[in-house]
């Protein structure tokens, strides 16, 4: 509850406001039902007009707040929760920002879109039909209880066990109800995850006929999904004939002492109507919040998920604010570099020592698992290193703001994603402020120009549009002419693995060849012919430097880079030596 109150932010006096006309609303209903009771009383006792006069101004007086003040409630709460939730949704997705890809990497993306999304909105219970309600159960009652013990002592003594009893219900049940809510929030996750892996790999269930299999496992996360809704409702109904009970027992208590009192004289009869009138009046507020309250489980486990992401603490943080002084030349260093994922995990890469000069193209080849992707995420600063240092001009990679090392280098993936908006800006989005003709200019580079004018919509052609009908290869010559535009100095590059027809090997080739040219370049290489085209080769074999030289220096030894050779060439059926 305490974490709910921290995301309220700036908009904490608008819901406070809010909080203040349910109350007030609640007071009013009290008060004229209690007024409007001795007012009917009265008059079939045959009390004068006069007598009533006073009765029937309070009523006239109270009828308009009796509109006004629950539309102030509801509008004001309203506000306050959707304010709260867009400011929430912001800092999730700049905790994604922050995390990514550490984190990010660790949990499905169906998963997080749930806790961006449906969490986040669940918080609208709490906020706009929560909170409210839950302070007026807490207030009206004690000023209805003091009302009838105006009346007589009595009355507020066969009201008060049944209040404190359903003040106690969701208490009794909360320990149930908040591993329900969690339960019920993580199945909604999973189910969500599984969801959007089905969607994203379509294509490999169908063809590999594992569509029936995947249908099978979601059937099994909706079964989950199902059971805890199942346990939930179990829960909340029973919460709710409780309610309901405890209510209808209340209200026979004050009205069997209203009677008794009325009878040995203690009350007069024209109040006794009043009595029963605020009695019942008291318990609207108190079952309108165990109402919302039985799926307050639910906003809780929401909640929680929410906090988990926003307080996860960053892979990598600032040390410095500003990035060294002076040209930085495009020179990378590793030394003595050790990474490794997690304190249970092994060393990912140990002692790893090479450098790729301004200019050089250096390739990293090696078994799948080798360290290739780690080497380059680490220069790319998305782990900080256990030990060594990698250098840029010199200058320890952690000498840098992120913002500054990122624009000092430039990624090529090895699956490009395309966001739904005219692929002349998903190129653009590698340097936001350029032209038209830029754009294009890139493209042509990149060997993309003649696809992309052959689209239906050329280069305001939405992917989305297109479906999958995007090869591998030009999606990556769309991602080397975004890289083009950037413009860095340095460039990492994750070769497809996937096979590309010859046609669009070559293509893509011309494009790669095209944005190394003058740029610091490491390769994530798969491909002969990429690895024949490096200035240099690091052979990586469990982590480690199994062999740093040209092509021509390294299969003069035998050893780490001649039997990955042999079994690269022997995989793809070409001839020993490659270059003949
Ligand atoms: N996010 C991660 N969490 C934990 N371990 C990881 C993670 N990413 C990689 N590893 C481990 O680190 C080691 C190096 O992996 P890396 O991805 O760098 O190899 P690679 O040579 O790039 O392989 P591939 O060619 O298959 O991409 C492997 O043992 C891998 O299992």
């Amino acid at each position: 509850m305490l974490a709910l109150t921290k995301l309220l932010g700036p908009h904490r006096w608008l819901l406070l406001a809010a909080v203040l006309s349910g109350i007030a609303h609640h007071l009013v209903v009290l008060a004229s039902a209690g007024v409007g009771a001795w007012v009917v009383s009265h008059a079939i006792t045959g009390a004068s007009a006069d007598e009533l006069r006073g009765g029937l101004i309070a009523l006239g007086l109270l009828l308009p707040l009796l509109a006004v003040t629950p539309w102030l409630e509801s509008y004001l709460a309203h506000v306050a929760a959707f304010r709260v939730l867009a400011d929430v949704r912001g800092q999730v997705y700049a905790a994604f920002d922050r995390l990514a890809p550490g984190y990010l990497l660790q949990r499905r993306s169906g998963d997080l879109g749930s806790a961006a999304i449906a969490d986040v909105e669940q918080l609208e219970l709490w906020f706009a039909h929560t909170l409210s309600p839950l302070v007026s159960a807490a207030t009206v009652p004690v000023a209805a209880l003091t009302a009838l013990a105006v009346f007589h002592p009595a009355l507020a003594l066969a009201l008060a066990p049944a209040l404190v009893a359903l003040a106690l219900v969701p208490a009794w049940l909360r320990r149930r109800a908040q591993a329900q809510g969690a339960e019920l929030r993580a199945r909604l996750g999973e189910l969500n995850a599984e969801a959007v892996d089905t969607i994203q790999g379509l294509r490999e269930l169908i063809t590999s006929g594992a569509g029936e299999r995947q249908l099978d496992r979601l059937a099994v996360q909706d079964g989950r999904l199902l059971e805890a809704k199942l346990a939930h409702a179990r829960r909340s109904g029973l919460e709710h004939a409780v309610t309901n009970a405890l209510t209808t027992i209340g209200l026979l208590a004050v009205l069997l002492t209203a009677a008794l009192l009325v009878t040995s004289g203690g009350l007069a009869a024209t109040f006794f109507p009043v009595a029963v009138v605020l009695a019942a009046t008291t318990f609207a507020p108190v079952v309108a919040v165990t109402d919302v309250a039985r799926d307050v489980n639910l906003v809780l486990a929401a909640a929680e998920r929410i906090m988990t992401i926003l307080t996860t603490p960053p892979p990598v943080t600032d040390r410095v604010t500003t990035p060294p002084p002076g040209p930085i030349e495009p020179r990378v260093n590793f030394t003595n570099v050790r990474f490794r994922y997690g304190p249970a995990l092994p060393d990912a890469v140990t002692d790893i020592t090479f450098d790729i000069a301004p200019g050089e193209t250096v390739a990293l080849v090696g078994h799948s698992g080798a360290g290739k992707s780690t080497c380059a995420s680490l220069l790319m600063r998305l782990w900080d290193v256990d030990a060594g240092s990698i250098t840029i001009g010199g200058h320890d990679i952690r000498d840098f703001p992120q913002d500054d090392l990122r624009r000092l280098i430039t990624l090529v993936p090895q699956d490009v994603h395309l966001f739904d908006i005219p692929l002349i800006e998903n190129i653009r989005l590698g340097r936001p402020e350029a032209t038209r003709d830029e754009v294009i200019a890139a493209a042509r580079a990149a060997q993309a120009d003649e696809f992309i004018r052959g689209l239906p919509d050329g280069y305001d052609t939405l992917p989305g549009e297109l479906g999958a009908r995007l090869s591998g290869g030009q999606r990556q010559r769309i991602a080397i002419a975004r890289a083009i535009l950037k413009d860095a100095p340095i460039l990492i590059m994750d070769e497809a693995v996937s096979n590309l027809d010859t046609e669009s090997e070559q293509e893509v080739a011309a494009a790669m060849a095209s944005v190394r040219r003058d740029r610091t370049t490491l390769i994530i290489a798969h491909r002969l012919s990429t690895i024949l085209t490096a200035d240099r080769i690091v052979v990586l074999e469990n982590g480690r430097v199994a062999g740093i030289g040209t092509h021509q220096e390294l299969i003069e030894r035998p050893g780490p880079y001649t039997r990955l050779m042999a079994a690269q060439l022997t995989g793809s059926g070409r001839a020993w030596p490659p270059d003949a």
